[in-house]
């Protein structure tokens, strides 16, 4: 595998870290970012045997990985050591031309196509995983373009966003974030990275977030409205769901927030949001569109 400080000398580049680079440099996280993809028992750097719930099941399709912010190509070279193709992007004019460069024989090959543009406007192809250090001032955005493709994703976030993401009801991660990832996917906390592990060394520790695409445990007929519900009543996080939903008719967009609080069960109203499991925020919307008249 390609030395990740040789590999940032021969760009001549240093990470600028107001445009979102800081460089992995740390060949054992490296290492084992791919191996995130195989089944649930990869390795983690913090394997502690007991304690952890069991794994998702994963054995994902590595014929097509997506890499999200390519940098000088350390985690690239790695993936192309377990992919058939990857496709790798870069906002970065000088770092996309090196990583032309530098991979110019998996490029002739048809396994590497390095696309220089902002990952939040170019067109994705259709890939069946991605791998990504993310950029971390977009790292939400781009995640949530990511997680309705129902792919399984192995993402480098800071450490408490990272947190906020797998977060269960009741404790003081757990908001929005938690219940619109769990939405999507099972996310999982596999791995806590150091600052020292990249250069530049960012100001926050960062987490690697396992996200394996399933069903949710509840139905719903209109995710928009679902996501927006969530995100209305998290906004009043201290107050109860009854008080919750009579103050956020603005942003629900409910016609009567009133009728949906007159149906709704007793012991949920009496909740506050972060104790509410995603299955409960689910049948409060259900009922919000059928009884409080949404208006978009
Ligand atoms: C945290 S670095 C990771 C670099 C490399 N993958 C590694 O692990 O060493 C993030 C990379 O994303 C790039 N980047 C920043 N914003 C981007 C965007 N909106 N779209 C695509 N790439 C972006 C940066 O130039 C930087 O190379």
């Amino acid at each position: 595998m390609r030395d990740p400080d040789g590999l940032i000398a021969r760009a001549g580049v240093r990470g600028d870290p107001d445009r979102d680079q800081h460089f992995l440099v740390d060949d054992r996280v490296l290492d084992r970012l791919p191996t995130y993809l195989e089944d649930g028992e990869a390795p983690r750097a913090s394997d502690t045997a007991s304690g952890d719930p069991p794994r998702a099941e994963i054995d994902a399709d590595t014929s097509h990985v997506l890499e999200i912010g390519g940098g000088t190509g350390a985690l690239t070279d790695r993936l192309l050591a377990v992919a058939d193709e990857v496709t790798v992007v870069e906002r970065d004019r000088t770092l996309a031309g090196f990583l032309r460069e530098e991979f110019a024989d998996a490029i002739d090959e048809g396994r590497l196509t390095v696309i220089e543009g902002d990952a939040l406007e170019v067109d994705l192809p259709e890939f069946t995983a991605s791998v990504s250090n993310l950029p971390y001032g977009v790292s939400s955005e781009i995640t949530f373009q990511l997680l309705p493709e129902e792919r399984p994703l192995v993402l480098m976030f800071q450490q408490e966003f990272a947190e906020r993401m797998v977060a269960d009801p009741g404790t003081s991660e757990y908001g929005r974030l938690s219940v619109s990832t769990q939405h999507y996917a099972e996310p999982e906390l596999v791995e806590t990275v150091p600052k020292e592990a990249f250069s530049p060394p960012p100001a926050v520790e960062s987490a690697v977030v396992r996200l394996v695409p399933r069903d949710p445990d509840y139905e719903i007929d209109d995710e928009e409205f679902f996501l927006r519900f969530v995100k209305a009543l998290f906004t009043q996080r201290r107050k109860t769901v009854r008080n919750g939903i009579r103050n956020t008719a603005h942003i629900t967009s409910l016609e009567d927030p009133d009728a949906v609080v007159d149906a709704a069960d007793e012991a949920l109203l009496r909740k506050r949001p972060d104790a509410m499991t995603p299955a409960e925020f689910a049948q409060l919307a259900t009922l919000a569109i059928e009884v409080g008249e949404p208006t978009a």
